[in-house]
């Protein structure tokens, strides 16, 4: 079974022929990684699967039924979710206000009680405004909201950007947790170590498109991530 399947997906902005043909297929359970230099498409990648980008073309489905005509909201409805730095929480609610209005939106959402036995650190923050806690803290919060509405394919676009080690840590434990829920996870992440250690498998993107893939340690003997990345992933696994 594939939760996530594009098919030839191209990407434009204006003129700009950004995504140049990418297939991918995302079993439940997957932990999905995407690498690339800057400018090679990454985040315009989940975004057009989003729905967020403006000019797409080729195939996108989810569990079989094509998501193409299907703006945003309805592909959040059907199960497909997007953390980026400029989507994160409500600051002005509280982190259970965040989850409750996240429940709202879905028929049968995860109880609260379990949301929070999979993010227990959100419980001393619960009544308190998510604007006021840490960026990490904040990025927990966002990953409860997905939880709670039991999306089962999460992207993630830069989810540790400058986060402090101790929570770059956590939020790899997180992802290996929902990807043992069958959550399918696709991950566009800088930090090397995390994007090795937490996903199953890895593809390279350069100028829109799939130039390599493989296991993290496929990756890592191959030499690939020095071609493509100009960095060693020694330290890493
Ligand atoms: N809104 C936009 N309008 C026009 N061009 C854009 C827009 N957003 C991105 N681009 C261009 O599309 C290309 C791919 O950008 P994208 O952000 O997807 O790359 P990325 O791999 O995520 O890079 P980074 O690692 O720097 O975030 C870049 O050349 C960028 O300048």
């Amino acid at each position: 079974m594939v939760a996530l399947e594009l098919k030839h997906l191209h990407a434009f902005y204006g003129k700009a022929h950004i995504l140049q043909g990418v297939d991918l297929a995302l079993e439940p359970g997957a932990v999905v990684g995407v690498i690339g230099r800057n400018g090679a498409g990454k985040t315009t990648l989940l975004r057009a699967v989003m729905g967020l980008a403006p000019r797409v073309e080729g195939e996108l489905e989810l569990f079989g039924a094509s998501l193409r005509s299907l703006p945003t909201d309805a592909r959040a409805r059907a199960g497909l979710a997007l953390m980026s730095q400029d989507m994160r929480v409500f600051p002005e609610l509280t982190v259970e206000e965040n989850c409750r209005t996240a429940a709202l939106t879905v028929r049968d959402p995860m109880p609260l009680g379990e949301v929070l036995g999979m993010i227990p650190e959100l419980k001393e923050h619960w009544r308190r405004p998510a604007g006021r806690l840490s960026g990490g803290q904040q990025q927990l919060v966002a990953i409860a909201r997905n939880l709670t509405v039991r999306c089962k394919v999460l992207m993630l676009d830069e989810p540790t950007e400058g986060l402090m080690p101790s929570i770059v840590t956590r939020i790899g434990e997180i992802v290996r947790a929902l990807a043992a829920r069958s959550v399918a996870v696709l991950l566009v992440e800088q930090n090397v170590e995390l994007t090795l250690a937490v996903c199953t498998r890895l593809h390279i993107l350069e100028k829109g498109r799939f130039v390599a893939q493989g296991t993290p340690k496929q990756i890592v003997s191959n030499g690939l991530l020095e071609r493509y990345l100009g960095v060693s992933g020694a330290g890493a696994h």
